[in-house]
This record gives C-alpha cells, structure tokens and sequence, in this order.
C-alpha cells in the first residue's frame, strides 16, 4: 500500500521502485503516478514560478526573437520605391471617397479606421442609387475612390458609372475595390467589363509581393508571409489583358490541391490601358495584415503622392517603475547587462535609441541582495541610458491636494537624482498611473514646472484610452503632452507562457498585428513598459528587437529616437492644430475618473448655458434666473463680471479647474441648477465644439432680435465703452466699410455684424447639439413679458414646481424695461449701461442693414420652421416685409 503521505513530491524517487519491489497491481501504480504527478503541477505552479528562484528556472525557456527574414540574415534589401510623386495635371484635393455597403459594414469601417489612424482624410457615402457631388467648381473633391464592395461599383446603374468613369479620367483619380466573399463559389468567373476573371472561396498560404511593383512603397517587398492567410474566402484574379499586374499572390493551402505550386493573385494592379482609370483589386478585405500596408500604399500610388505618408517614425520606450518592482520582480546584473546589449543590438537598426529610464528614488535597494546588485549596475551604467523623473514614491499626483507637499516629494527624487548621478535635465516626466496629466490636476503641472522645469509628458488617456487610433496630444501651461501607444506589455506579464492569450497573441501582435500597425500609423511613438518586463522573462526585450526586426524585413520605414523633448517638438510640428486642447467631462469616463481629483464633482459644471448673442438682453435674462430659487449661475469673474467667457478666448487654456472654481457646490447640491451666460459664445467658431466636449448634455438658451437693431446696439455699447474707431465713424460708416479700409475699420465692422448672421451660427451649435436641447428666445418678447418668457424657459429646462415670477418682476417707467421687485414701491434695475439712450437708428442704415441680412433672416425663418416653431418673431417678419417693400 502506498500511503498519502508517500505519495507527495520528496517521494517522486521512491514510488516507482517500491511498486516493483512489492510487486503491488499496476492500476495502483498508474493511480500513485497521477496522483503524484498532480500534486507536483500543483506544488510547482504555487510555489516555484512565484518564488525568487522562477527566473532561474524561466532562464531556458526566455523567448528570443526569431523573425524568419532573409533581410535579417544579410540578404541585400532591394532599393526603396521613389515616391509616388508624377507629372499628372491635377486638380484634386487629398482627400478619399469611400462607398460602403451601409454605416455598419465590416470592411468599410476598417477601411475608416485605418484612414483615422493615418489621418487620411475622408468621407463615407453609402453606395447607392445616386453618386455624391464629386467637383466643386473647377475643382475635382477627391483623390481616390474607393468601393467596399467591388461589385458595387460593377453593377452600377450606367448612368452613374458613365459619370464615375468621367471623373476619374479627368482628374487622374483612381479607384480601390475589394472583392467581397462570395456565397457560391466562382471558378473562371470573368469580371463584368474586363478582361479579367476570378476564382472565389479558396484558402491561401504563404504571400508574397511583387518587387517590380511600382506601388510599393512603405511595405518592403522580398519576404514570404508564411502560414495560412484569415478567412477561407479569398478571391483571386486571372488577367487576360497587359493592364494587369500582380501586386500580391499567394498559394493554394490545400491538401488535395495537387498544383499548388503557382501563385494567385491576391491583389492586383490595373495601370489603366484598358480603359483609362488605373485601379487597385484586393482579393478579400483587410484581416490580412499585409493588405492594410498595401491599402495605404495604393492610395499614395493612386492619388499621385498626394496621400503619401511619411516614412519616418520615430520610437521611443520609456521604462517606469526604476526601483519600484516587488522583490522577486526586479532587475538583477544578468538582466541589466540584458538590457544593454538588446540596446545596443536596436541602436544598429534605430539610430538614437536608448531605453528611457523613469525613476522613483524612493525605492532605491528595496530588493533581494541580487536586485540591488542590479539598482547599482544600472546606476553605475548611467550614462547609456536617458532617465526621467517618476515620482518619489509611486504617489499619485491627483491625490495630493497640497501643491506644496506634491513639489516637496518631487524634489526629494531630484535629490535622490542628484545623489546618483542620473542627469535631471530631461525636460520630461511620466505620471503614474496617468493621474493627474489628463484630466489635468493643476497642482501637478505647477509642481512640475517648479521642480523639474518639465517641458514635455505623455499619456494614453488624451482624450480617452480607446480606441488607440484616437489619441491625441495637446500643450497646457507650455507642456507638451504627447499621446502614448501601448506595446501589450504591462507590469504584470512578465512570462511569455503566461501572456495573456498565450505566446501566440504577443507574436501576432508583433508580426503583423497591433504593435507593428502601431508603429507604421504612427510618426512618432512613445511606448510605455515597465522595469518587472526585464526582469524574469525580458519581455519586453524580446518585444521590441522583434517587432523592429519585423517592421525592418516588411517595411522601407526609417526607424529613429531621440530624447522626448525632441520627439515633442517634432509632434507639434507635424500637427501644430493639435497643440489647443479640447477639454471633456471627466465623468464621462471612468478612468478619467480615477484619476482626477477626489475633490471634484461634475456636479460643479452648468446644466445650461446662455449662449448670447451680445446686445439681446441676455444680462435681463441672467439677473431674472439669479432670482430664482433652484438655479444658480456662476460667481462673478473680476475681469469680466457675471460672464466668464470660458469657452471662447484665452481663457480656455487656463483649463477646466479654472472653470470649475466659479460653481463652487457642496456635493449634496446636485439638485439645484447651474448655469453660466456668456454673450460672446453665440458665434464663437470653436464655442459649440468645446462646450460639447465638456457639457453634451447641456441645454442653451439664446435671444434672438432684429439683426440690425442688435447691431445698432452694439455699436453704442463700443462707443459708450471708449473704442476710438467706435468713436470716430459713425454706424453707417462702419457698416458700409469696404474691403479697402483701414484693418481696424474693418474688425470693428465685422463683429458689429457677423453676430447677426443667426442661421449660420445655430446651424453650428446645431451641428454638436440636438435640436431639442436648445430653446431660443424671442428678445422683444423678454422685454414686453418676461413673466411669460420665463415661464416657458422653465417649462423647457423641466424645473418643477414652476417658480412665479410675477411676483417678483415690475415694469419700471423710468427705466422702460422690467426690474427686479425689492419691496412693495421699489425695484432693482439693471445699471445705467443697459437701456442705454441714445438717438434712433439712421433710417438708410436700417434699410441697409435688411438688405444685408435678407438671405441671414430668410434662412433664419427656414431654421427656425424645421426646429418647429409655431411663431415667427414679429420683429423678423417685420425686416423681411420691409425689405420686400423697398
Ligand atoms: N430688463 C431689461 N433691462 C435693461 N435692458 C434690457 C432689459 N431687457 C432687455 N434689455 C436690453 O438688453 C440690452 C443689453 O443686452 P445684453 O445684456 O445682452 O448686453 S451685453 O451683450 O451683455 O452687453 C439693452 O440694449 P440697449 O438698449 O442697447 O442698451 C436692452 O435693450
């Protein structure tokens, strides 16, 4: 018999011998060695791999990178493609058409995504009976066309596809099909009106380019992509004309196909001798990894460079957490020497590079004596690597509430720097944990400029983690924050056996898939890795000499680093419109968060906004809510009162803490209603897009006043407030100033009347918001009866029980206008620079002024029709009549 207790993992020696020896039955035998084999998994997976000694035991099994490549083994890289720049007379703008099958199809939104990712720009048309407007003028509107379906574009109606064809020829614009997988399957089957046939539903291996291919040239030609090509649809072209060329082919994957020896064409070009348009053919849609290289290479063919992108790219990898890893998960000797060679290694493929180090001092020799073996080789290696601040001890900016006690941590790391020789000039910091950089916690930028004179950070979470292709950067308070791209690695994978998904999904990742794509679509990368993925397995080691590896064997890219500051600069070169940022509603997002201040409640933002436009008695209307007794507006600004003028102007960059500091609630006050008026946001160009970014759900309410009146107002509003131009030209003068005056004649004309052009402004606000989240307010009507307009105004913003104003409103004769009631004989006005008097309006300038907004105000009374308004303001009918009488 075999007890129990024998039967644990010190007996594995002892079992066997004794079976024989006892001669017991072999069932018991086979049942001692599965248990004692179950018993060792056990015993090894809780113990062994957690414990200090499993990277000695992962020490075998470290994954090295083994790209099959025969570049990499020395073959001659064949020379780069020219670019694809010609002598075509073009009038087109860089721009591509894409016709999708509907809003939701497949390969039409990774063929999207992939134009978002490169910043391609584009416009989706559902291919249909009737074809988009395709010139403007003289101009032809787009580049490239292309059909997710290709047999939308065969069966066009001819019509159509007499005027499609047309166009193309004209403007030398080409056009991209895939073909889509077929229900039967086709063999000969030819292509309706050309000379080429093709085969459907067969599965493929082994791809390959055509290195004569004038169409390459981001994706490297001379490799076979080995292995199985996704999906068992696959259509391939047989030409039977010298328009054709193979672009890409591949072989049958098939055990009972006896020649499967000759390439199929995949994709294949057509230069246009048949019939004048050249074309690109792609034999499924873009899961294949090589046809998203393909796809991008295609449009820069087709629109003669236009669409070309940059081959440069640049990679940076920061590795964080220096010092902070848990014992057993830290760097030791072995591992930092690891370090250096793979560095050196990448440096032979990307000039430049160096592993960028972010330390946190306080977590200095924390480990086993080995690892802080390892903290000292780093160290003594200093000068190898770039290095950045972390954060002293891991905190999280955002949880410090005290600027002070966050700046006097940051320079205990600088200290600590200091003390150890790591340079502290990097201009560049990383949060952890993002915290703090986006949504912005002030304190921490503050602290960061004081400390560390940081110029540039990144982050993942601008403006929201996902999707990647999103990501953007932006520059607050002079720093630069720089989107960063994730490499699948994070502190926890630390062994490839162990990757989330197993080996396989890293690999795929790497070759051909996420990681790699990352890089191609992206000039400059900023990958973030963590000191536990160089220890134990060297993840991330294995990581990135692949995937360079595999982008150096696939691609013609030219691979660089440099320090962040220069990889900053260079950013904003390339985007420069990105530098503004657009600031959202932290609570939209639950990481966002997690990572903003505890302090903080989206209950300190307004429910609705008073939009203006100025002169329209949008100061009425503010006083009247302020009276009543659930709706708050903000606190008054010292620079420009009750309007805080957030969203246009400068003030935005003084960012959302700034914003926020004039709705100072107690967190138990949700129930009452914020709002905030500022007359300039009514035509404000970039007003309705940032307010949306921050209030989506929000409500606005405008005023609406004969235009010309509103800017007769207007201008004696500048004049009573000093402006010399005001003072020197009367309003005829000014609203009659030609193109030819004088600059600041001409400003001053253009924001007396641009205002007044209602249609264009609230078609823009209308184009971020619904309909039914603006209510709009006949202005004469706020000044005749503003019990009843307000009446209403509640109604829309769905405030219960109705608060009465009569009670609280009088009409003022001396004032001639509504006051506020303060006691049984008193009132309380609006100042004298409100209800100004001043003499009536010239009549030829009032005439002039109808004429001048008649197209304004007729499409006016269409808008206000489609939103379903049941009145037309008296006063716009009377400009429209009038202007008809004259
Ligand atoms: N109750 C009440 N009291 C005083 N004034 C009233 C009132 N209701 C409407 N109005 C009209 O509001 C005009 C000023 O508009 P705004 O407050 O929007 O001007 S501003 O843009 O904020 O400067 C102001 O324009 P002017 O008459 O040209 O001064 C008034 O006509």
């Amino acid at each position: 018999m075999i007890s129990g207790v024998e039967a644990t993992v010190p007996l594995l020696g002892v079992v066997a011998p004794r079976c024989i020896v006892k001669q017991a039955t072999v069932k018991r035998c086979v049942v001692a060695l599965l248990l004692v084999s179950v018993v060792s998994i056990f015993y090894y997976t809780q113990y062994v791999i957690s414990s200090p000694l499993s990277s000695l035991i992962h020490r075998d099994t470290r994954p090295e990178p083994s790209i099959r490549c025969s570049t990499l083994r020395g073959a001659t890289r064949l020379p780069v493609a020219p670019d694809h720049r010609s002598e075509a007379r073009l009038r087109i703008d860089p721009k591509v058409l894409v016709f999708v099958e509907t809003l939701y199809s497949r390969v039409g939104r990774e063929i999207v995504e992939l134009l978002v990712y490169n910043r391609i720009k584009y416009k989706v048309e559902v291919a249909g009976k009737s074809l988009p407007v395709l010139t403007n003028l003289d101009k032809g509107r787009y580049g490239v066309l292309i059909f997710e379906n290709l047999n939308k574009y065969l069966q066009m109606d001819k019509w159509n596809r007499e005027l499609l064809d047309k166009y193309c020829r004209e403007y030398s614009v080409g056009i991209i099909g895939f073909a889509p997988p077929g229900e039967e399957s086709l063999v000969g089957a030819q292509l309706k009106g050309f000379p080429l046939f093709i085969h459907t539903n067969l599965r493929l291996k082994d791809a390959q380019l055509n290195a004569a291919s004038p169409i390459l040239r981001l994706t490297r030609s001379g490799e076979t992509a080995w292995g199985p090509l996704p999906g068992g649809d696959w259509t391939i072209f047989q030409p039977n004309h010298s328009t054709y060329e193979l672009l890409a082919w591949a072989y049958r994957d098939s055990l009972d196909y006896t020649d499967e020896k000759s390439p199929l064409a995949t994709v294949i070009q057509d230069h246009g001798r048949y019939d004048g348009i050249q074309r690109v053919l792609f034999g499924s849609g873009l899961r294949f990894w090589l046809h998203k290289l393909l796809l991008l290479d295609s449009l820069s063919y087709l629109s003669h460079g236009q669409l070309s992108l940059s081959l440069n790219r640049m990679v940076l990898v920061d590795v964080d957490d220096i010092f902070v890893g848990e014992k057993g998960t830290r760097l030791k000797k072995d591992d930092v020497l690891a370090l250096l060679a793979t560095q050196q290694r990448i440096q032979a493929l990307v000039p430049g590079f160096k592993f960028n180090l972010g330390f946190s001092g306080n977590y200095f020799h924390h480990g086993t004596s080995e690892e802080n073996l390892g903290d000292d080789i780093l160290l003594e290696n200093v000068d190898r690597f770039t290095w950045f601040s972390h954060m002293w001890n891991h905190q999280q900016p955002h949880l410090y509430e005290n600027v002070t006690h966050l700046q006097l941590d940051m320079a205990l790391n600088k200290q600590f720097a200091k003390e150890h020789g790591i340079p502290t000039a990097s201009g560049y910091s990383v949060s952890p944990h993002h915290s703090g950089v986006y949504p912005v916690h002030e304190g921490l930028y503050e602290a960061w400029k004081r400390v560390w004179n940081i110029k540039v950070t990144s982050t993942e979470e601008y403006p929201h983690l996902r999707p990647a292709r999103l990501r953007r950067g932006f520059v607050h308070r002079n720093i630069m924050v720089l989107p960063r791209q994730t490499c699948g690695l994070f502190t926890h994978t630390i062994f490839i056996e162990r990757y989330p998904g197993g080996r396989n999904r890293l690999d795929e990742s790497i070759q051909g898939g996420e990681l790699f794509q990352t890089i191609v679509y992206n000039p400059i990368n900023i990958f973030m890795t963590h000191m536990s993925n160089y220890g134990n397995d060297r993840l991330a080691l294995y990581t990135f000499e692949s995937v360079i590896k595999f982008i150096q064997c696939w691609t013609n890219l030219r691979l660089s680093s440099a320090p962040p500051l220069q990889l900053g600069e260079r950013y904003f070169q390339l985007y420069p419109e990105e530098a503004d940022p657009v600031w959202g509603n932290p609570c939209d997002d639950l990481r966002h968060q997690k990572i903003w201040s505890r302090n903080k409640t989206c209950d300190q933002l307004p429910r609705f906004l008073v939009i203006g436009p100025q002169k329209t008695g949008t100061t009425a209307l503010y006083t009247f809510l302020s009276i009543h007794p659930t709706i708050s507006s903000n606190l008054p600004s010292p620079d420009t009162f009750e309007e805080i003028q957030f969203f246009n102007g400068k003030n935005y960059y003084k960012g959302l803490d700034w914003y926020m500091s004039f709705f100072p609630v107690a967190k138990n006050e949700s129930s009452r209603y914020l709002f905030e008026k500022s007359a300039t946001y009514f035509d404000g160009e970039l007003v309705p897009r940032r307010a949306h970014a921050l209030l989506p759900k929000a409500k606005l309410i405008t005023i609406l006043l004969s235009p010309a009146r509103r800017a007769y107002s207007w201008y004696q509003h500048t004049r009573a407030h000093g402006d010399p131009i005001a003072n020197n030209y009367s309003f005829h003068a000014v609203i009659t100033a030609s193109d030819t005056a004088p600059k600041p004649l001409r400003d001053l004309r253009n924001r007396c009347l641009n205002p007044g052009k209602y249609a264009q402004h609230l078609e823009r606000w209308l184009s971020y918001y619904l309909p039914q989240q603006l209510h709009i307010i006949d202005g004469e009507q706020l000044r005749q009866n503003p019990v009843e307009t307000l009446h209403e105004l509640q109604r829309f913003l769905k405030i219960t029980p109705a608060f009465n104003y009569s009670t609280h409103l009088r009409y003022d004769p001396k004032k001639g206008f509504f006051c506020q009631v303060t006691n049984e004989e008193r009132t309380k006005c609006l100042g004298k620079n409100k209800g100004r008097q001043y003499p009536p309006m010239e009549d030829r300038s009032y005439k002039l002024l109808q004429r001048y907004y008649l197209s304004h105000n007729t499409a006016l009374v269409k808008l206000l029709k489609r939103l379903g308004s049941r009145t037309i303001p008296q006063w716009l009918k009377d400009d429209l009549t009038d202007t008809v009488m004259t």
